[in-house]
């Protein structure tokens, strides 16, 4: 398969992206601020355009919402339009187009091939592996990243990984692209390269609209629209080499050799007076000047009638992209791939987990028999299943915010559907937790010499199990709506509340009623409950009272639930409540990612 990613876009899949009275709200506390005050404008296929503004002018929220990123509070009509089709709905235009974020957000672990051979697995079904490699050569010779195809991303520099962003999204060729800030943190020669490529994509027909601050005047150059905007009003939309005499004929004259782009910048600042009010309303005269001409409409149609008879094989219809069951095996492989390479997600949690199983079985020895140590005995599981549970709430509660932002721009991009990712983000952390727990739980409840039947040891590895999977849910739902400091303390409370009303520190004959009602919501309790039921009930045997103790109250293994009031609990009831638990949490943090990314 011969493909050129700087293909040529037919006329039928030139996008022209209209919008008018663009109005912006936030609340901030009880007082509504409008960010963005009426705004129109159209940015053309075939033009690179740039947005442009000082420092909260509005840039990245009118980018937001024309990418349809921000839905809530916006105002005012958004049309995107092509020969063939008439499409009014971002969500339509959605479909044909990509957001490229300013932050980078890629899986460090991965190299430059792996990352773009997966992502066209994501994105384009039905391509045989040498086409895969040559769709990805074309692209990374086009971006200049060729000689980095065997580099991990982690090691990239910040214009490489700018790049690597702007390939992956190349792959299904969206015909409009819309791009924040891609040019900051670039030195001037990287920036340069950056726009000359975008300027390349959007000469074949592409429609290209990116942010950017405050650009040399070469840069500034390089651009055929500009829109710049000054307290959420645009005050110039026009070519750049007509900036400085629109400015003039508004009263600011710039002054010889000045870079027009600064000149604009600081009579948007104020450096010249007053300014904003008068040039947002001499734009919105000149709007339907610009919006209507008829030497652009001119242009344009005579640029697509030069280029069609150029064109081959380059319909833009959507490639045909793989099935959600395809794409869960290719995330799952991912998310393995990416433990496995590093090594602190877990190999070291795994050596780390046998380790402190050893170490607490042997502080709690001889626990498991010995009838003098019975409540010794219990405090080991309380214990156990804290360590248990504290160990995979934590990295999620740690680890989602990132995770978020990878599937903010992957989602948002049409890479998978959010359940196709929750299902393999299940399918990988699952079994993780069971080994995690396995590694913990033989050494332990072998040195504490706990009863040596297989089914009492496979009883406590099932709920111990549970508790780690329940916390890791809970983790997840932490991490995806608080930031990792409020996450922490959620989850340091709630491990000290679970643990008070577990039913040992504080036993539930001597507990509150309404302490005991709320015990029963709480998972740690059942953890603790059928973990003492598989250790003491089913019918052991009484336990071994050593010579030197002259009494041992708790010989009788029935002695002590009476004594903890667990007589007549049912071990699997207690499942059943901690399988609630567990769908619980996952479907809430299910739930909790699709608003995370709906209120992004
Ligand atoms: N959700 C929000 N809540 C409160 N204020 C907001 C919100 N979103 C944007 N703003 C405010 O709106 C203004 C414009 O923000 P925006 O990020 O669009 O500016 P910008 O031009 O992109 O700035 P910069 O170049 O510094 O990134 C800023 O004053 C910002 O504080």
């Amino acid at each position: 398969m011969e493909k050129n990613v700087l293909k040529v876009v037919t006329a039928k899949d030139r996008f022209t992206l209209e919008f008018k009275n663009i109005i912006y709200t936030v609340k901030n506390f009880t007082a509504y601020k409008k960010v963005i005050k009426g705004v129109c404008g159209r940015f053309k296929s075939g033009e690179l355009t740039a947005i442009m503004g000082p420092s909260g002018a509005g840039k990245t929220s009118l980018l937001n919402i024309l990418t349809g990123y921000q839905k809530s509070g916006v105002q005012g009509i958004i049309k995107c339009t092509n020969e063939r089709k008439r499409k009014k709905d971002p969500v339509q235009y959605k479909n044909y187009s990509c957001y490229i974020l300013q932050d980078d957000h890629l899986l460090d672990y991965f190299t430059v091939s792996e990352i773009m051979y997966s992502t066209t697995k994501l994105k384009i079904d039905g391509l045989s592996h040498e086409e895969r490699e040559i769709l990805i050569d074309d692209i990374l010779s086009t971006l200049g990243l060729i000689n980095q195809k065997n580099t991990q991303c982690g090691r990239l520099s910040g214009g490489q990984k700018k790049r690597l962003s702007i390939a992956l999204e190349l792959i299904d060729d969206p015909p409009i692209m819309f791009l924040d800030e891609p040019t900051t943190g670039l030195d001037s020669s990287s920036s340069r390269q950056c726009l000359d490529m975008l300027k390349s994509l959007a000469e074949k027909g592409r429609t290209i609209v990116c942010t950017i601050h405050q650009p040399s005047a070469p840069l500034y150059m390089m651009f055929d629209h500009i829109y710049a905007m000054a307290d959420g009003r645009c005050i110039y939309q026009g070519r750049p080499e007509d900036t400085v005499s629109f400015l003039a004929s508004q009263g600011f004259l710039c002054p010889q050799y000045h870079n027009p782009a600064d000149f604009l910048m600081e009579v948007a600042t104020g450096e010249y007076g007053e300014s904003i009010e008068m040039l947002s309303s001499a734009v919105t005269e000149n709007n339907s000047v610009y919006i209507g001409r008829d030497e652009d409409k001119a242009r344009t149609t005579e640029s697509i009638a030069a280029i069609e008879p150029a064109i081959v094989d380059v319909d833009f219809s959507p490639n045909k992209p793989p099935s959600e069951w395809k794409r869960f095996r290719i995330l799952l492989n991912k998310q393995l791939i990416y433990v496995y390479r590093d090594w602190t997600m877990a190999r070291l949690k795994f050596l780390l987990h046998f380790l402190v199983g050893l170490f607490l079985g042997a502080t709690y020895q001889k626990s498991g028999y010995d009838a003098s140590r019975t409540i010794t005995n219990v405090s080991f599981f309380l214990v156990s299943v804290v360590y248990l549970s504290y160990t995979s709430l934590m990295p999620a509660v740690l680890r989602f915010p990132l995770e978020i932002a990878i599937l903010k721009k992957e989602h948002f991009n049409r890479w998978y559907k959010l359940r196709t990712y929750y299902a393999s983000f299940l399918a990988a952390d699952t079994p993780l937790q069971i080994i995690f727990t396995l590694a913990y739980t033989v050494g332990s409840y072998l040195i504490s010499s706990q009863p040596l039947e297989l089914y009492r040891f496979a009883m406590v590895f099932f709920i111990q199990s549970m508790a780690a999977l329940i916390s890791s849910g809970m983790g997840t739902v932490f991490g995806t709506l608080v930031n990792p400091v409020n996450g922490t303390f959620l989850s340091a409370v709630l491990t000290a509340v679970n643990v008070c009303l577990a039913g040992f520190l504080c036993t539930y004959p001597h507990m509150n009623k309404i302490m005991y009602f709320v015990s029963n919501f709480l998972y740690m309790s059942f953890c603790l409950e059928s973990i003492i039921q598989a250790i003491y009930g089913y019918n052991r045997e009484n336990l071994i009272c050593p010579e030197e103790e002259t009494y041992c109250m708790y010989k009788s293994p029935k002695e002590l639930l009476r004594e903890v009031g667990m007589e007549n609990v049912s071990y699997w009831v207690d499942v059943g409540w901690l399988m609630l638990n567990l769908l619980l949490f996952r479907a809430l943090g299910f739930l909790a990612l699709k608003y995370k990314l709906r209120n992004a």
